[in-house]
């Protein structure tokens, strides 16, 4: 009879988890050398120790063990004290890193992990054992993002529907892989009722592919906002809006910025709780620390000011930011600032919350290269915040103005904003459970209520029928994706868009089209397995719009369409973009403090394909 003893590393992880004692059993049985055990992972306010009780039931713990063969990062191995003149270490963990002791890693992989997993995110899988994916149904797909397909499934063990994130992994792109153990330790530091809930994960040790588990969530607010059927009430939106911050409240104070906030990214269930979800953009983040951070994060609708003015030191602000737009979508009915392009977006912001004051350019910390080029903006616009939501009762006002504040440092943080007036005065917010039913609505759905428009449209077309039909709806355009997010690292996008450009057309034909791969009732395990060549980045799709016409609402027309480009065309395309790069870095318009091959790009670098799908066909810009 054996027993295995660990203590994981110190981790953001586990320092996070100050105020709570949580205790989690994984009660899987591991039938190794004979011996029957039962992992426990007892989180208290600062350490986390994985207890493996042996079969007969007796617990047992063994702190002494902990630091053997723990290893500095500079290599050094730390001198064991005798017990009693160890000290609690001081030193804060670096919430960025999981860099548990090789001896759970081990551990790990016996008990079914992949290697490649535990090497990048042993931390947040301590606790856990695999789930087979034979485990669960695929029932249908039900969205699909820049990184990830995701199915709605159910449990073959419990019956529960799921959604299953399927995020591709290929190993030999180690940048990638972060960016997903980042996601996935992110989850595992935030437990809140309006975040999004990271159930498990489904894999193998021989596998690459990877499924987050999530609970099954009906509705996102995208969908439910852009169905010509739902209008919501200001008590509503109150009720939509206070979850948010709570939401926001909880991973502010965990140290993580969402750094995406936008409906299709706000999950609701059938019983109106809403959960932020996609901490796909998620960074850790320590507001006493000067710390850089890429500009090319959040939807560009959604994009505060500081990121577009290329700021790499920012903070809650951002998603503060997003959360004011949200509000202002809500109750005026379509987005308020739909940009097409990055230079378009500021100036939609300069003409609704007025241009930066010269104390904003003297506070905000940019890049050199940016910083002298940006307060020589002109025209100089007016605050019209006030104006333009006249409409809007004095407190929604006051806290959407509030949000908007140009400068990050006056902007309300969730907390400020859940102690506002507009969430004291009459009518109150509803409870969740007394928002209405609604069928299930996602914005993919909204999407594909656009492909059918398009598909009719296109065979009257073909039939040569003349007239206009009037649309189902007549929408807004969707928001633009944050592009290139994740951009943390140049080369790494660089490269992967170079392959992304080589390999596919669009993103559907980097992700196996839905008959093939969101059929119904299969076993997870039995979709294809990934082709190496698929690099596990692309631009989103059904975004920009170049329609002069009033919105209505929130979704809209798709983009104009192009036929589609040849692969030789467009690698021709690359090449002639990459020269284009040369000639026009360094060189810093006087406008906006971006980068020209920045304008240059975001004039001419969305292309659609045939189905109206948006890809780039320039190299990245950061
Ligand atoms: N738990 C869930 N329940 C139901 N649907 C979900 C769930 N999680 C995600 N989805 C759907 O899948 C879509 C894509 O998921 P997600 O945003 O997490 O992926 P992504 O690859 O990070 O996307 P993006 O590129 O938009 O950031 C969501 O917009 C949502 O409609």
């Amino acid at each position: 009879m054996g027993c295995v003893l660990s203590r994981p590393g110190s981790s953001g992880l586990v320092s996070e988890s100050r105020d709570e004692v949580s205790t989690k059993i994984e009660s899987n049985r591991r039938e190794a050398n004979n011996v029957s055990v039962v992992t426990k992972t007892e989180t208290t306010e600062s350490t986390s120790v994985a207890v493996v009780v042996a079969s007969n039931g007796e617990e047992v713990r063994n702190d002494d063990e902990a630091v053997v063969d723990h290893k500095e990062e500079n290599g050094d191995v730390k001198e064991k004290k005798p017990k009693g003149e160890r000290k609690k270490s001081t030193t804060k963990p670096d919430p960025r890193l999981s860099n548990p002791p090789k001896n759970l890693l081990g551990e790990q992989v016996a008990a079914g992990w992949p290697p490649w997993l535990t090497e990048v995110c042993g931390e947040a899988l301590n606790g856990w054992l695999p789930r087979k994916a034979d485990s669960f149904e695929k029932i249908e797909k039900i969205g699909s993002g820049t990184y990830s397909n995701v199915y709605k499934a159910r449990d073959s063990l419990t019956g529960a529907i799921v959604a299953l994130k399927k995020v591709r992994c290929d190993t030999r792109e180690q940048e990638n892989l972060k960016f997903m153990a980042r996601e996935i330790l992110i989850l595992r530091r935030l437990n809140h009722p309006n975040v999004i809930k990271l159930e498990g994960l489904v894999t193998s040790r021989m596998s690459t592919s990877l499924y987050l588990v999530f609970r099954y969530m009906h509705h996102d607010l995208a969908g439910l906002a852009a169905s010509p059927d739902i209008t919501f009430t200001e008590q509503q939106v109150k009720c939509y809006l206070k979850q948010i911050l709570s939401g926001l409240e909880h991973c502010h104070s965990r140290g993580v910025l969402h750094r995406d906030i936008k409906g299709s990214n706000l999950l609701i269930d059938d019983d109106g709780v809403l959960r932020i979800g996609d901490f796909g953009l998620a960074t850790f983040f320590d507001a006493g620390t000067r710390q850089t951070m890429t500009t090319r994060v959040v939807t560009l609708w959604y994009r505060a000011p500081e990121l577009l003015h290329g700021a790499v030191e920012y903070g809650v602000g951002i998603d503060l930011w997003s959360a004011g737009c949200i509000l202002a979508e809500l109750l005026s009915g379509r987005p308020i600032m739909p940009g097409r392009n990055e230079v378009d977006q500021i100036h939609r912001i300069y003409k609704l919350c007025g241009s930066p004051s010269e104390e904003y350019w003297r506070k905000i910390r940019l890049p050199s290269h940016v910083k002298n080029a940006n307060h020589t903006a002109k025209p100089q616009h007016k605050r019209k915040v006030r104006e333009a939501f006249k409409d809007f009762s004095p407190e929604a006002l006051s806290l959407v103005d509030r949000l908007l504040a140009l400068d990050p440092l006056e902007r309300l943080t969730a907390t400020d904003a859940l102690t506002s007036d507009f969430f004291m005065t009459e009518p109150l917010a509803c409870d969740p459970s007394e928002l209405p039913k609604y069928p299930p609505t996602k914005e993919i759905d909204a999407k594909k209520r656009d492909e059918e428009y398009r598909r009719q449209k296109e065979a009257r077309k073909v039939q040569g029928e003349s007239g206009r039909r009037i649309r189902p709806r007549e929408r807004a355009p969707r928001a633009m994706p944050a592009p290139e997010a994740n951009a943390e690292n140049q080369s790494n996008i660089d490269r992967m868009r170079l392959i992304t450009h080589a390999n596919a057309k669009s993103k559907s034909e980097k992700f196996p089209p839905p008959h093939q791969d969101g059929s119904l009732g299969f076993q997870v395990g039995s979709s294809r397995r990934l082709d190496p060549s698929e690099v596990p980045f692309s631009s989103n799709s059904f975004t920009a719009t170049y329609s002069k016409e009033p919105f209505q609402t929130w979704s809209g027309p798709l983009a104009p369409t192009e036929a589609p480009e040849s692969t030789a065309r467009r690698m021709k395309d690359i090449n002639k973009d990459q020269i284009k790069r040369k000639q026009f870095n360094q060189i810093t318009s006087p406008l906006e403090g971006l980068n020209l091959w920045q304008l240059f790009l975001s004039v001419q670098s969305f292309r659609f394909d045939h189905l109206g799908r948006q890809f780039l066909s320039s190299p990245i810009i950061n």
